[in-house]
């Protein structure tokens, strides 16, 4: 049979479409073409750069095991990368978006051969005597100090990290602990520090690990019965940075030999920097020993950063990217975007390779349509109290009369929406939600759900309901 590239890259996209949300597929792979398939090489055009970058970060190990099964193990991946009014200076990469000048278009080939971003770590413990072995560090030197952005809510752990990267060991935050809510710049700023000190102190043995990875091997290291090794390696490293300590928790056997290579690191004047994602006083299933520890030195919190610095990061992500974004785009994804800065860098990326490819401007109804899709997806769950509340506001009646066990037909039509929606946006299984809008029973509240599925796409005007509401319940 022949197979074409198009044909080979639909069998690719059902793999990946099952493997990955349907959003993530819609935004990053559903744009993507296939073009040319020649010597066991797949060539697939990206909208833009940021599009293929997108994808090496985040999906090259999916795009790898869905064409090795396509193409065998030789398998390889060409991006053709759509470019626009490229300017041959040293701006850092310069995508005009959006451009006047679509005529201009380009097509600029990368050869990209799939390969594994993030290499494992080797295994460190078969060198015996290992006194001057070479430790990759594992630092992403992507995440530097100079771009990440200072302001009231990383002050403090930014200084003390910069103060720990100067001397390493050698101030009296040993260890330092920076913790703070999701996307907040807990990793960028762990392996800032890291990178720092491989610069300043390239002597120095610096290893940035998760505490997942630690996990594992420790787990290895028992199974093969070289538990000891893996603590004399820890115990060799001048900096020891270890991400999302939390992870530890009621992990009794890590958390003992977690235990064993701080002490020694601690008592030899060695740095430990620690990431969490909650403070030290609230953290469950941590042995008191360790707990003490971590706040021997320095606990530093990120916050959500605050206006200014959200515009601060987006101009600088721009700036780097190389991309311009009207102001008013900007302040609206900073007001709209608030808790996490990961978040917020989605939703710029997802807007560029939006407006690229479909060669649309980027207007704040196209910023309006990502930032709803982010927070719809991420939102904190709003609850059943507050949909009653703004559904009875939409209709012009009290919360009262929504729960009433009236059946006039608006109001049943009210309470039916708030049960669909209190289903779609919350937890809650349909019991409870049935008990709080009105003490009604489960199977009322699956008749709800189903009659408004029906209406909607029977009945223009109920689906104007169910739409108003949507955007009221997710703004
Ligand atoms: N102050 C900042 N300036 C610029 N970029 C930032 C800043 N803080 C965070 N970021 C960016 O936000 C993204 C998320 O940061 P990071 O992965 O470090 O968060 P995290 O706190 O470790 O998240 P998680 O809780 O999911 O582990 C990264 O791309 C990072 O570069």
């Amino acid at each position: 049979m022949n197979r074409t590239a198009e044909s080979v890259w639909d069998n690719c996209l059902a793999f990946i479409e099952d493997n990955i949300s349907s959003q993530a597929y819609k935004t990053w792979f559903e744009p993507i073409k296939a073009v040319k398939l020649a010597d066991n090489a797949l060539s697939i055009q990206v909208p833009s750069k940021f599009f293929y970058e997108w994808l090496e970060e985040h999906y090259v190990k999916i795009l790898k095991v869905a064409l090795t099964k396509e193409l065998g193990a030789t398998a390889k991946l060409v991006y053709i990368i759509r470019m626009e009014n490229t300017y041959g200076n040293k701006l850092p990469f310069t995508e005009k978006i959006p451009s006047s000048n679509r005529s201009n278009m380009q097509l600029q080939e990368v050869d990209v051969p799939v390969k594994n971003k993030s290499p494992e770590l080797k295994n460190p413990f078969v060198i015996p005597g290992i006194r001057n072995v070479k430790i990759e560090s594992q630092l992403n030197p992507n995440y530097n100090f100079e771009n990440f952005l200072e302001g009231d809510s990383n002050r403090l752990a930014r200084s003390a990290g910069l103060a720990v990267a100067n001397k390493p060991g050698g101030t009296s935050f040993n260890p330092l602990l920076i913790f703070g809510g999701v996307g907040l710049g807990k990793t960028h700023l762990g392996h800032a520090i890291g990178v720092d000190i491989k610069d300043k102190y390239p002597e120095k043995t610096v290893l940035y690990i998760s505490a997942e990875k630690f996990t594992q091997q420790y787990i290895e290291s028992v199974r093969k019965n070289n538990r000891n090794d893996f603590i004399h390696f820890y115990q060799i490293i001048d900096v020891l940075i270890v991400d999302d300590i939390q992870l530890f928790s009621g992990k009794a056997g890590t958390q003992d030999v977690f235990f064993h290579v701080f002490n020694h690191l601690h008592q030899n004047g060695k740095q430990v920097i620690l990431t969490s994602d909650k403070a030290p006083v609230d953290m469950i299933d941590i042995e008191q020993r360790l707990l003490s520890r971590f706040k021997w030195g320095l606990s530093a919190e990120l916050n959500h950063p605050d206006y200014d610095t959200r515009v601060a990061i987006i101009e600088n992500k721009l700036y780097r990217d190389g991309v311009e974004m009207p102001g008013e785009i900007v302040e609206f994804l900073a007001n709209n975007i608030k808790t996490n800065i990961r978040e917020l860098e989605g939703a710029i990326i997802s807007l560029i390779a939006h407006s690229s490819f479909n060669k649309k401007e980027i207007t704040i109804d196209l910023a309006r349509k990502i930032v709803e899709n982010y927070v719809k997806h991420t939102k904190r769950e709003v609850s059943i109290d507050y949909i009653q509340k703004v559904v009875s506001d939409y209709f012009q009646m009290d919360v009262d009369t929504l729960q009433s066990k009236t059946r006039k037909r608006h109001i049943v039509q009210a309470r039916q929406l708030a049960m669909f929606f209190a289903k779609k946006y919350t937890k809650a299984s349909l019991a409870s939600i049935g008990s709080q809008i009105g003490q009604r029973d489960h199977a009322t509240v699956l008749h709800a759900c189903k009659t408004v599925n029906n209406l909607s796409t029977t009945d223009k005007q109920f689906r104007k309901y169910v739409e108003d509401l949507n955007k009221k319940l997710t703004l």
